[in-house]
């Protein structure tokens, strides 16, 4: 039998059950998520990550479990519950007629707490736009203009469906700057990501869901037992490139360059990556 709900997190579900026709897309999902946290949920597409996320916004009904947010079951939550929450969604406000400024009061106003809509442009890093129209923002412009409707509320916990998907690199820098300084402010992150590098930029846990399932919870660098697993070494000798396997890369290392007199051609100490432990997780050759 599983723990209790947890009271004191942002997030607690126990035994999470999402039934369509004869097949759970969510099938018995427990997990907790700290006030305070940024927590990503990795999985391949179908996996159940927009099923639960939505479950745990209100949107959806569930079939069995039980569930907290911000204290309250989602399900019965009210206008006030729903006041701490921001949504992040992937399509977003980018058709108004109305200008980013206008778009931001007009939210902010269902807030009994809101943000200076001028401040979160700011923020966002749109101060320079708030006279123009979604219209006329770029890409990345526009999720911006998303995630400061999200927070316009000053929502204790944010979601945040695929944030960066269609960034260039320079804006992702600058998103993920954002998402750490809207940490420091004390908001909970709930991440959906099929970016792995993103996950380990930015996530005190991640967890992995295939098939309704959460397969692990783990702080990225130990994800699938990362720390501990060997080392590969490579280097180039003889004209080809040769790898080696090592739990002890240091003392491998030594030997190499003892044995080369110097320098070792090409040299490079691996470990595995986020993504490799990730694929392999959920059952795709690396
Ligand atoms: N309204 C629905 N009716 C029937 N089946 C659904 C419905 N919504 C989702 N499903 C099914 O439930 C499973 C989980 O879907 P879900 O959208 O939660 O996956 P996901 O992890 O968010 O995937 P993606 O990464 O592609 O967004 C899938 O098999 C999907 O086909």
């Amino acid at each position: 039998m599983s723990a209790p709900l947890d009271r004191d997190a942002a997030i607690s579900i126990r035994g999470l059950v999402k039934t369509y026709g004869e097949r759970n897309a969510v099938d018995g999902l427990d997990l907790d998520i700290r006030r305070g946290e940024i927590f990503a949920l990795l999985g391949p597409n179908g996996a159940g990550k927009t099923t639960t996320v939505e479950i745990l916004e209100g949107y959806r009904s569930r079939d069995g479990g039980d569930v907290q947010v911000l204290g309250q079951d989602p399900a019965t939550g009210g206008r006030r519950w729903r006041s701490g929450i921001g949504i992040v969604l992937q399509s977003g406000a980018g058709d108004s007629q109305l200008t980013c400024l206008e778009l931001l009061r007009a939210q902010a106003a269902y807030y009994p707490d809101a943000r200076d809509p001028a401040e979160v442009l700011e923020l966002v890093g749109l101060a320079e736009k708030a006279g123009a129209r979604g219209r006329a923002l770029s890409g990345g412009q526009r999720r911006r203009l998303d995630v400061a409707l999200g927070i316009v509320g000053k929502p204790a916990l944010l979601f945040l469906d695929e944030p960066t998907t269609g960034f260039d690199p320079e804006a992702r820098r600058q998103f993920w700057s954002l998402i750490r300084s809207l940490r420091d402010l004390g908001t909970t992150m709930l991440l959906t990501t099929h970016y792995l590098d993103e996950a380990e930029e930015l996530a005190d846990r991640v967890g992995v869901i295939t098939g309704g399932r959460l397969v692990e919870v783990a702080v990225p660098g130990e994800l699938g037992g990362r720390q501990t697993a060997p080392a590969v070494v490579s280097w180039t000798e003889d004209g080809a490139r040769r790898t080696t396997p090592t739990p002890t890369p240091t003392a491998f290392v030594a030997e190499l360059a003892a044995r080369f007199g110097g320098e070792v051609p090409d040299l490079a100490v691996t470990r595995p990556t986020l993504e490799d432990v990730y694929l392999q997780m959920i059952g795709q050759p690396a």
